[in-house]
């Protein structure tokens, strides 16, 4: 797809996310694409600098994120621009001169596109600011993106919703969720639709439960004044590993289109049955040792209130109402802290109805105490060693029937070992907001879907149990689900 002139405009110019992955995520594109001619960027906050600073920022940025040297001074001086910005309508047509401005040097038509990295609680008034200065329509195409979180719970996603709305048109609208530029979250799709083999067996008929952990090892760092009013379910459940439980669950669409994937996502999400609170843990670190080193309770970290009662952690089980899932538990846990960084998804088959290789050879009932039999399990690694792997059982060498013994083993495919690295998904993304696709952005009924799901979670006040930091969270965890796959085994990559 083509990639037209336009201005980029980055609301909150000055923060983390500009520095660490827009400047980043553009640069490689013009790299990449050389799109340079065509990309001219806009940084926008209410700091008072001017270009130079911009670029020089953006510059150190660049440096640190190990670009090659060559292009960096020549594109931040000819491509970037700074305008500070407050918050009235004088402001916004200040922002509008200085874009037509742009336009004019370089002779370009009037594509634009938003990108609102900026504090949650100011996407609604930007918003509305855009639209009141008609810059939510040009003279060639307008797009916004939106970071999340989108909404705090359901009802002001709806709000933000029907504010977007009053500006702009959906499919003007990019909901951005970075998981879903993971090139292996992506992949998802097309291991599940392009191999026939694993698609017949992806229902409740053989299927006995699937897993999703995301762990991360790292604390809240220096992000708590965001992270303690926000907590782990709107960091991370309501919006990235729910985009994962709709793509391992959905229906196949169509086609490989924008709207008729999203479509099915959404039909799957609304499927999913709220969770009860007894099959949900919420966890909040305490100290402990991660990577052998000593680190804080979440509680001493900097900016974190004494008496915080933030969650860092939750672990669930979800049932989905369908003909596909019916009867089949999905169990999620994710936390900061953790023992290990590690994005997961286990599907675990069912067991042979009878397991025939035991000691002293009498055939017994897997589900009956002593009885012991290995289910089949897909892994679905998407970070940190991207793959698959398919573990099953062998007959372990010089045992022999009667006392046959059995040995687990995998069938791996790395990704990084077929294709080398893999691209950042703020690349990925940017690209697909620059050249109109919607397809990995979140539509407004799939925010409102999610939301749905776990409003009442936010409400009911459910007790937050304490976890050392660089376990695997809270005792609790082991009660909703003694045995979770042990993901230790793809660390290296290929085991
Ligand atoms: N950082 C990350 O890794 C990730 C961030 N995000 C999301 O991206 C967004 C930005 O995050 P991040 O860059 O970390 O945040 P920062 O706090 O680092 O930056 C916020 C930016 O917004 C500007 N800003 C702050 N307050 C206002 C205001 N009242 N009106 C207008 N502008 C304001 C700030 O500049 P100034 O004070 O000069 O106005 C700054 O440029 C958030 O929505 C976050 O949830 C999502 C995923 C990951
Ligand atoms: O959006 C967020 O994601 C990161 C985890 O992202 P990953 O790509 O490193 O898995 C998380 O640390 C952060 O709290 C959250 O806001």
């Amino acid at each position: 797809m083509s990639i037209d002139p336009h201005v980029f405009v980055i609301f909150g110019a000055t923060g983390d996310l500009t520095k660490r992955k827009l400047i980043p995520a553009l640069f490689h594109l013009m790299q990449n694409e050389d799109i340079a001619e065509r990309c001219h960027v806009l940084g926008t906050a209410r700091s008072d600098w001017s270009d130079d600073k911009f670029r020089s920022v953006a510059k150190e940025a660049l440096r640190n994120a190990d670009f090659d040297e060559a292009d960096i001074d020549a594109w931040c001086d000819q491509r970037l621009f700074y305008q500070s910005l407050g918050e009235d309508g004088a402001d916004f047509e200040a922002l509008q001169h200085r874009i037509e401005d742009i336009e004019e040097q370089f002779d370009l038509p009037q594509n634009r596109a938003f990108y609102l990295s900026l504090p949650p609680r100011t996407y609604g008034p930007t918003i509305k600011q855009l639209g009141e200065q008609g810059l939510s329509e040009s003279d060639g195409w307008t797009r916004v993106v939106i970071e999340k979180p989108f909404g705090q719970d359901l009802e002001s996603a709806k709000e933000l919703n029907d504010t977007v709305h009053a500006a702009f048109r959906e499919d003007q609208v990019f909901r951005i969720d970075h998981y879903l530029g993971k090139e292996t979250v992506q992949n998802l799709l097309v291991f599940r639709f392009a191999n026939a083999m694993f698609e017949s067996l992806w229902n409740r008929d053989r299927i006995e439960r699937v897993e999703i952990t995301v762990s991360e090892n790292l604390g809240v760092g220096d992000r708590a004044s965001y992270y303690d009013s926000s907590g782990h379910v709107r960091d991370m459940l309501q919006n990235h590993i729910t985009q994962l439980l709709s793509l391992v669950t959905m229906e196949p669409p169509a086609a490989m289109e924008g709207d008729e994937i999203r479509q099915e996502k959404v039909k799957a999400l609304r499927a999913v049955m709220p969770p009860s609170p007894e099959d949900v843990v919420f966890g909040q670190y305490s100290e402990g040792e991660v990577g052998g080193e000593r680190v804080p309770a979440y509680t001493d970290e900097p900016d974190v209130p004494d008496d915080s009662d933030t969650e860092t952690f939750v672990a669930l089980r979800l049932e989905i109402a369908n003909w596909r899932w019916r009867g089949v538990p999905f169990y999620i846990r994710s936390g900061k802290r953790l023992d290990k960084k590690r994005t997961q998804i286990a599907v675990v088959f069912q067991r042979a109805p009878i397991a025939l290789f035991q000691p002293g050879g009498e055939p017994c009932i897997p589900e009956e105490a002593g009885c012991s039999a290995e289910p089949n399990v897909l892994l679905i690694t998407l970070q940190p060693n991207e793959g698959f792997d398919l573990r099953f059982e062998v007959k372990s060498p010089e045992t022999n029937s009667g006392d046959m013994q059995l040995d687990t083993q995998h069938l791996s495919f790395s990704y990084r070992d077929a294709f080398g690295p893999i691209p950042d998904a703020y690349t990925t993304l940017l690209r697909d907001v620059i050249t109109g696709d919607q397809t990995l952005f979140v539509r407004s009924d799939e925010v409102e879907a999610s939301w749905r799901l776990y409003t009442p979670l936010l409400d009911a006040d459910l007790p937050v149990h304490d976890y050392p930091a660089g376990s695997w969270g809270p005792d609790e965890t082991f009660e909703l689900l003694p045995s979770w796959v042990d993901g230790d085994l793809r660390d290296d990559g290929r085991r």
